[in-house]
């Protein structure tokens, strides 16, 4: 494809995020059912296992993790922020950056309550549910920035954000397929990133399968690449990855809410070679 019609595609999809309403999309996707934690077929529930199974089995170490396209959402390192001890959160857009930093300061009025979250990661810990307060706590303690990035650009962060040899592990969840416009973008973007991480460095990788759109407020209908799991698997050989594992959920009828039209959740431990 031509450069021009590569950057209108992109061009076109940044302006679909200028309408996303983080409230909304937490609302959406954060409350139950999806984020059940009675519920053991829920998707939150499964996301978090994948997660705490992956920074808990022994191969994952190092300094730094850094979470690409964060959102306005913490799960996706509430188990990381355990094993690193320094964690940086990015995202595009400043009203999930600031949602982030409301989080960060503690003094209320941000869009959603951790504290279930922060309770069910403590659980898979072993630890008490009420342990939540000290999870808070270190995690408000390794995150060190909350920066903007864009995963089209061949260097998605600033140059100076990262040390030389690059971060030790990467986590990103639904944010290639949901912000790229076709399949070649979302694998060079797997490609941009992957030169954040340093050589042997893991990239733990959640994502939308068989999803074409989903609603990032009312009515802000965003545009997605629908995936299947070949077509994640070829992406990240192809971008440099060695697959550990990869799991598949796929949404039981009662998880499709009308948001989008997600029909399953990936879940790819991968390394850098
Ligand atoms: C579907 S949300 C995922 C949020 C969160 N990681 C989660 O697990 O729910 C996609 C995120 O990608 C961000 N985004 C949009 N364009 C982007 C770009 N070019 N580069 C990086 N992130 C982008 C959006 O602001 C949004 O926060
Ligand atoms: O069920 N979930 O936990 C969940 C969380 C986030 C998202 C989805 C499902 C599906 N749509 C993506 C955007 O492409 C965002």
């Amino acid at each position: 494809m031509e450069e021009k019609a590569k950057e209108n595609g992109i061009a076109a999809m940044a302006a679909c995020y200028q309408k996303f309403d983080p409230a909304a999309y937490l609302q959406y996707n954060y409350t139950p059912p999806r984020a059940d934690f009675a519920r053991k077929d829920s998707i939150v529930p499964w996301k978090l296992a994948c997660l705490h199974r992956a920074f808990t089995e022994g191969d994952v170490s190092g300094e730094l993790l850094v979470d690409i396209g964060s959102g306005p959402t913490l799960y996706q390192v509430m188990s990381g922020c355990e094993v690193f001890n320094k964690l940086i959160l990015t995202d595009f857009l400043e009203v999930n950056r600031q949602e982030l930093r409301c989080w960060l300061q503690n003094e209320g009025g941000c869009s959603l309550d951790w504290t279930p979250y922060l309770e069910h990661v403590c659980k898979l810990e072993g630890k008490r549910p009420s342990a939540w307060k000290e999870k808070a706590g270190r995690l408000r303690h390794v995150i060190s920035d909350i920066l903007p990035v864009d995963v089209h650009c061949s260097q998605p962060l600033a140059p100076e954000t990262l040390p030389l040899a690059g971060a030790d592990c990467l986590v990103s969840c639904f944010c290639l397929e949901s912000v790229s416009p076709d399949l070649p973008a979302f694998t060079r973007a797997l490609g941009h990133i992957g030169k954040l991480l340093r050589p042997g460095g893991h990239l733990l990788l959640i994502g939308a399968l068989g999803e074409s759109y989903y609603f990032g407020g009312p009515g802000v209908r965003i545009p997605v690449v629908p995936l299947n799991e070949a077509q994640v698997c070829d992406s990240l050989k192809e971008s440099g990855y060695t697959l550990i594992r990869l799991e598949v959920y796929t949404l039981p009828q009662d998880m499709q809410v009308g948001v989008d039209d997600v029909t399953g959740v990936f879940f790819a431990k991968a390394k850098k070679e």
